[in-house]
């Protein structure tokens, strides 16, 4: 097959408390993450949203050792990728592109550039696609792309999501069987999937697809997990004050206890390895909630990290996208049904997203200047002298 690269992307985390603030403002300066009319606005509001989190967000990442395990676990994932894809005959390379924090996608491109790797497979560590994680990241990519010829030479292929791969599905069955059957009647557990959330606009709006890969990944794991356990999805991690994915976890917790469910194991459904929202948020905020609604018998199923199925997953999906290397960054989002990232300032014409930005724009320009000429009795043309 000749020589491989394989790009890691993830989200990256804070690697000490120090580092919280800076990690929260990258993330806040995303347009993928909020999503603004104004992009002039981002950066202010990014200092101010990330000001204002860092003392709540660095509190979590310091019960939980005073950094992300994110780095760690995925230099361990990228290793044991590595060494598979080698054992299986392959002259590859592996690396890691955060989108947040380091090892940064520009550091990786970097390196990739260095090494001149010529054939090179893009792999989200996020089995569902959302805009704000993979796309955020196909979008920082394709920037790259446009910006430095010299990466033209590469010929790369694109996984956009891969949360039917079957021996994904079947780790994730197998670390829920194992918490299972640590139970005295393991058939009685009640499985509970808890996604991150996305706003539902996001959805409803925006066209991610994010909610119904993650709904048709739950029912697959359930069909290969093949045991007559009732179980429920709910949606974690709710920023900010709009309305995101229900049901939240919290309240779906609640209402399992007021309908008498005691035992239950959470399974971390959006993200593949440890961090904070699985050892913070799942294993101490929702724990509580849940003992307190009267669910005395609470466990985390473990997220994959280097589970030797789940490499295998991904050795499978990379050989499988050399085999049939088509998909291009530009592809992508137009694949995942009408995505709408958020708009670029490149002109295009038609009835395109830009324009219809544009038109939003000088409307509530054209808005303004009518209200301030009937609140002074003067136009705009009056206050900028030209009549
Ligand atoms: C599939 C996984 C994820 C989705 C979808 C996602 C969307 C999303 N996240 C925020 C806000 C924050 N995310 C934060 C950390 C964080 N998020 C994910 C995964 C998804 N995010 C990961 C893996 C991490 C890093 C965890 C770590 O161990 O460091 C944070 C920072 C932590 C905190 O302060 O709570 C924020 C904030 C939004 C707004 C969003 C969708 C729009
Ligand atoms: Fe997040």
């Amino acid at each position: 097959m000749g020589r491989i690269g394989v790009l890691l992307l993830n989200l990256g985390g804070p690697d000490q408390l120090e580092d919280v603030g800076p990690f929260l403002f990258n993330l806040f300066s995303d347009p993928e993450i909020i999503r603004l009319p104004f992009p002039w606005l981002q950066k202010p509001l990014a200092w101010f949203i990330s000001t204002r989190r860092t003392k709540l967000s660095q509190e979590n990442y310091r019960q939980i050792g005073g950094g992300s395990p994110l780095r760690q676990i995925t230099e361990e994932q990228a290793e044991a990728l590595e060494k598979q894809l080698r054992t299986k005959g392959h002259e590859a390379k592996v690396y890691i592109g955060m989108r947040y924090w380091h090892p940064f996608t520009e550091e990786a491109i970097a390196r990739i550039k260095r090494d001149n790797i010529e054939r090179l497979v893009i792999l989200p560590l996020y089995p569902q696609f959302s805009i704000s994680t993979s796309g955020s990241s196909f979008r920082l990519l394709q920037r790259l792309w446009q910006e430095d010829p010299k990466l033209e030479k590469i010929e790369y292929t694109v996984i956009p999501s891969w949360y039917k791969q079957p021996s994904y599905l079947q780790a994730m069955a197998q670390l829920i069987a194992q918490e299972l059957d640590k139970f005295p009647n393991p058939d009685a557990v009640h499985v509970f999937f808890s996604a991150h959330g996305v706003p539902k606009s996001y959805v409803e709006e925006a066209g991610d697809p994010y909610q119904q890969e993650i709904e048709e990944c739950t029912a697959l794991i359930m069909q290969t997990l093949d045991r007559p356990n009732a179980h429920t999805l709910a949606y974690q991690s709710r920023v900010g004050p709009v309305e995101w994915l229900q049901p939240y976890t919290e309240d779906a917790l609640k209402e399992l206890g007021a309908q008498g469910v005691e035992n239950i194991a959470v399974v971390p459904i959006s993200f593949v390895s440890e961090h904070i929202e699985t050892l913070q948020e799942i294993d101490i905020e929702y724990r509580e909630v849940a003992e307190e609604a009267g669910i005395h018998h609470f466990c985390r199923v473990p997220a994959l990290n280097t589970h030797p199925v789940f490499i295998q997953a991904m050795v499978d999906l990379v050989e499988e996208a050399v085999k049939n290397p088509s998909l291009k960054l530009s592809q992508v989002t137009q694949m995942k049904k009408k995505v709408r990232m958020y708009p670029q300032e490149r002109w295009e014409w038609g009835m395109t997203t830009t324009a219809e930005v544009w038109n939003g724009r000088l409307a509530m320009l054209g808005f303004l200047a009518l209200v301030i000429e009937l609140i002074t009795g003067r136009g705009l043309l009056h206050f900028v002298g030209i009549l």
